[in-house]
């Protein structure tokens, strides 16, 4: 489990520990993980050229002694200050001594230019919005340069608790970060500009819950369903799949073609489209009388492909079995029937369908995908997981949220949802909480993406068809 916390929860750990610790004694921890992964990457410290963009923070102080560090091993290091008076005396004493110099911003060009690393020491977690106009030019210095760059903490300029980018950041190929993860060094757009993250543990106590976790491997190998010895296709979970539509069809076949493949006994087909599903998938129970009549299920999914027929969508909300909302069903809902269901409802929009549910832009939504995400679950008090280049899942009491880390954007191609829809769905009916049905399929959907496409564009199908291949992998 990789976990994330908001930076009040890490202020207050630092607090508590500050106060157990000599003076320096963090920032020194800090500053020599930092100075270790600067080494690494460099390969051979000795007559390296390192430059240090340097604010007027603790982030600052951090970047200064790890550039000592750098400098004594025979680095040639040059600090720009941002903030000559302010900057963080004991860290630039350090570095002086150490045989490092420190310039004005205004000098800064030659030296980035010549740079083999840079470090962006500009703001860690203390900043608030994109760059300040002093700052922005530096970021945009190092990114027009061939040295590497090494961000302190966090990149300059990005919302550490959200991933939001607001202006100007600084760009990194790594990031390394103290304590514990930020959430937002795991969510776009912000993680775009983190690159790699290496974490330096500084000894903080942090609290049981983080605020965001990404599933692992194991953890998400602990989380599958396996059939006990004497299950039967009940005891397994029956999953109801109430969508397609004489014009879409095809959503129909590839919702029940990853509810087939996600640990449910049986898939029931509720729709339309019931000719085109047995036709590919023999083994599904097919019903046109609508879910009310279809026989018990113990989780339905409704929406995927279900065109303007809102009855099969109330119906399904009025069960109290688990339900997840997909696609046209989210339309489709009525907010007060949502709200009003016991059973636990895991909605599953796109950006473009949150933001139409939330009243605002798909833009916005994309900006700020952890408060969209919060937002909405919030809104119709149910499990939401959000789609796209990070697909987040956060549930109705505004606890620990889900970022998926097996993203990948082949799966930006028609139908994928779909199969996730069903995929998800079936978790639902093996007996998972929203939160771990919604984040188990987005990292088994997410693993069989990248077999399915293994470097070449792959279909909806050929994800639910790498789906065993996945979960194998996971299982292994
Ligand atoms: N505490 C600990 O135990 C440990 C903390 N550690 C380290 O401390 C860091 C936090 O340090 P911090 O609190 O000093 O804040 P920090 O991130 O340096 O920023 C403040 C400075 O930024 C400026 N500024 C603000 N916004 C800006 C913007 N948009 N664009 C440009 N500038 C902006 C702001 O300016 P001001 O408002 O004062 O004019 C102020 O000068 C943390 O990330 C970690 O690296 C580690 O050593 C481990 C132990
Ligand atoms: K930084």
């Amino acid at each position: 489990m990789r976990s994330a916390y908001r930076v009040e929860t890490v202020r207050t750990a630092e607090r508590e520990l500050m106060a157990r610790l000599p003076d320096g004694a963090l920032m020194q921890r800090a500053a020599a993980g930092l100075a270790a992964a600067c080494a690494d990457l460099l390969g051979r410290v000795y007559g390296s050229r390192v430059v240090l963009l340097v604010g007027s923070g603790d982030n600052g102080g951090d970047t200064l002694y790890a550039g000592a560090r750098l400098a004594k091993r025979g680095a040639g290091v040059t600090a720009v200050l941002l903030n000559p008076d302010r900057t963080h005396p004991g860290g630039l004493r350090a570095l002086r001594r150490a045989g490092g110099t420190a310039i004005p911003p205004h000098r800064a060009d030659r030296a980035v230019h010549r740079a083999d690393l840079v470090l962006d020491g500009i703001v860690g977690i203390g900043g608030k919005g994109g760059l300040r106009p002093d700052a922005a030019p530096l970021a945009e210095l190092a990114a027009a340069s061939r040295a590497a760059v090494v961000a302190v903490d966090l990149p300059s300029g990005i919302e550490p608790d959200t991933g939001e980018v607001r202006g100007t950041a600084v760009r990194a190929d790594l990031t390394v970060t103290f304590g514990t993860h930020k959430p937002g060094l795991l969510i776009d757009p912000a993680r775009e500009y983190a690159g790699s993250v290496r974490l330096v543990d500084i000894g903080l106590a942090l609290p049981a819950d983080p605020d965001l976790q990404a599933l692992q491997h194991a953890d998400v190998a602990a989380l599958l369903p396996r059939p006990a010895a004497e299950s039967d296709k009940y005891r397994r979970g029956v999953v109801g799949i109430a969508a397609g539509s004489a014009r879409y069809p095809g959503a129909a076949v590839l919702a029940v073609s990853g509810a087939l493949r996600g640990g449910a006994g049986a898939v029931r087909y509720v729709g339309p489209a019931g000719d085109a599903v047995i036709a590919r998938f023999p083994e599904t129970l097919v019903s046109d009388r609508g879910p009310k009549r279809a026989g018990r299920v113990q989780a339905w999914v409704v929406g995927p492909g279900a065109g303007d027929d809102a009855g099969p969508v109330a119906e399904v909300l009025a069960t109290d079995v688990p339900v997840l909302l997909d696609a046209d069903g989210l339309r489709l809902a009525d907010l007060d029937a949502v709200r009003a269901r016991s059973a636990p409802t895991l909605m599953t929009p796109h950006a473009g369908e949150a933001a139409a549910l939330l009243g605002t832009s798909r833009g916005e939504v994309e900006g700020a995908r952890l408060t969209a995400v919060r937002d909405l679950a919030r809104r119709y008090d149910a499990t939401v997981l959000l789609k796209g280049s990070t697909t987040l899942v956060a549930g109705p009491d505004g606890g620990t949220a889900r970022v998926n880390p097996t993203g990948t954007p082949w799966l930006a191609t028609a139908g994928s949802g779909d199969v996730l829809s069903g995929l998800a769905g079936s978790l639902l009916a093996a007996g998972l909480t929203a939160l771990d049905a919604g984040s188990v399929a987005a990292y088994v959907h997410g693993l069989a993406g990248r077999y399915a496409a293994d470097g070449a564009p792959a279909g909806a199908h050929d994800v639910a068809e790498a789906i065993p291949a996945a979960w194998r992998d996971i299982r292994d």
